[in-house]
């Protein structure tokens, strides 16, 4: 099959990926010059895992072509997937503008019958205003069938996420595209759950938003852990082996970030206001979630005597997890706000984001370098090569030996036996 991915971000450059490795042809569109320069050459803009391999040999093998054209990949292409953003407003709800701009062109340039496929998180109700927007443009009606089927990789693993999904949740009103749909996904080792668009959109925002609730939950018990010293790690352990509770997703931490809980959270809790029927769950969950970097500080206040006020602090890690770069709504970045506001001189490392320097704030190359003459060290992101530092030589670099492990990664009994003073969440 022809496949047409438009938004070839961190899901469009996976999504397209996966279908040539099923065999299809598929075109990949974007509108940033950027990232097509990278892509057309075989090189991956961000940094995942795996994808890059895929895409030089794809590229090489031409089964995948990069273009800006969306009147010639519209015209060219039969079954069409919409990878755009749709990130959030100021109020919360999700910005389908560019959904819309996508929409709205693939009408315009429709020569012939479409399957139009939002992989892109939407609101319910969105697979009917895409159904409007592509008419609404059409010069003579041609028939068109959309289908809502909702992407649920992560960054860091899409690659094995995609090619190994739980579940494929295919919502359309439409005989026809649920066949070509399940034709599309036969490969795939399984369930495939077909519904409605709107059970398919809301099955998307209610999986983020239950993953999202669980983090808060431990996060908020991890607090009141503290208080009683206890190690949340061993509850996350004993509550997850019940198999009605699951062990994922109950890592306490500095709370949960990236480019989808955050929104996804705060779109459903505005589509339930809008609806009059308010999710009191969600909103404590992002209430617990956005105190969570500020409790670290006020441990790391603690222990250097009540302020910040030209504090040496370094952070390591800048993205919002491993294993990615993506830094949007990073925890990390949110603890280094706070540290700045509160007057403290802040050294940061991370093994793949760059950000600029800004007044008391540097970025430094190496551990060592970071660390030197710091009166504490947070831990703001939980990459692997953290965990095998040679902590036995960092210590003498620092002016405290201070650790506030922000992702409970760090082996305590070891950092401790070298002389550290050590403060996770809950990681007593
Ligand atoms: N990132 C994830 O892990 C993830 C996982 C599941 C679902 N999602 C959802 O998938 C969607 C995409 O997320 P992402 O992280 O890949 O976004 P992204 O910002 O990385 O990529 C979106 C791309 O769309 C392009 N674009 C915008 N308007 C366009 C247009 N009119 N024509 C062509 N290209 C256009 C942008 O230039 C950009 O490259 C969002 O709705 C997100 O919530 C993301
Ligand atoms: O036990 C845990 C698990 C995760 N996190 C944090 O939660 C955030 C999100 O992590 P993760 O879900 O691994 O990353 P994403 O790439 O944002 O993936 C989520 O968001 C995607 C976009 O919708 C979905 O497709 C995925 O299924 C969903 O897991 C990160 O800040 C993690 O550090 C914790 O604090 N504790």
């Amino acid at each position: 099959m022809k496949i047409l991915i438009v938004g070839t971000g961190y899901v469009g450059t996976t999504t397209g990926l996966i279908f040539c490795e099923m065999g299809h042809q598929v075109t990949g569109l974007d509108l940033d010059d950027h990232k097509l320069q990278a892509l057309k050459a075989g090189k991956l803009y961000f940094y995942e895992p795996g994808l890059e391999e895929l895409l030089s040999r794809h590229v090489a093998a031409k089964n995948i072509y990069f273009t800006k054209n969306t009147k010639k990949a519209v015209k060219e292409n039969d079954i069409i997937f919409i990878c755009v953003g749709t990130p959030m407003e100021t109020d919360g709800s999700a910005n389908l503008t560019y959904v819309k701009n996508v929409a709205e062109s693939i009408g315009k340039y429709m020569n012939k019958s479409k399957i139009i496929v939002t992989k892109s998180t939407v609101p319910v109700g969105t697979a009917e205003l895409v159904e409007k927007w592509v008419s609404g443009k059409q010069a003579t009606p041609i028939r068109f069938d959309v289908v809502s089927n909702p992407e649920f990789l992560r960054e860091g693993s899409a690659l094995q996420d995609a090619l190994n999904p739980d579940r494929i949740i295919i919502g359309t009103k439409s005989e026809k595209a649920r066949k070509i749909m399940k034709e599309l996904y036969k490969d795939f080792h399984c369930p495939i759950v077909i519904t409605n668009p709107k059970a398919s959109e809301m099955i998307k925002y209610a999986a983020n938003s239950f993953l999202a609730m669980k983090i808060s939950y431990i996060n908020e018990l991890a607090r009141l852990c503290d208080a009683l010293n206890i190690n949340v790690n061993e509850v996350s352990k004993g509550i997850g082996l019940d198999t009605r509770i699951g062990p994922q997703f109950l890592r306490a931490g500095m709370g949960y970030g990236g480019s989808c809980f955050p929104k996804d959270v705060n779109a459903l809790i505005q589509t339930a206001k809008e609806q009059g029927k308010p999710l009191s769950i969600l909103e404590s969950v992002v209430k617990v979630n956005e105190k969570q970097p500020i409790y670290i500080i006020e441990k790391i206040k603690q222990a250097l005597g009540g302020n910040l006020i030209n504090k040496k602090i370094a952070v390591l890690g800048l993205s919002f997890k491993a294993n990615t770069d993506d830094t949007r709504e990073s925890p990390s970045l949110r603890l280094i706000d706070r540290l700045l506001a509160e007057q403290a001189q802040v050294k940061v490392h991370d093994p793949v984001v760059k950000i600029a320097a800004r007044p008391s704030l540097v970025q430094l190359q190496s551990v060592e370098e970071t660390v030197a003459g710091a009166e504490a060290l947070v831990i703001g992101t939980d990459w692997d090569e953290y965990k095998v530092l040679e902590w036995v030589n960092l210590k003498p670099l620092m002016a405290h030996p201070y650790i506030f492990d922000g992702r409970n990664m760090l082996d305590k009994r070891m950092v401790t036996n070298i002389g550290f003073y050590y403060e996770g969440i809950a990681n007593h």
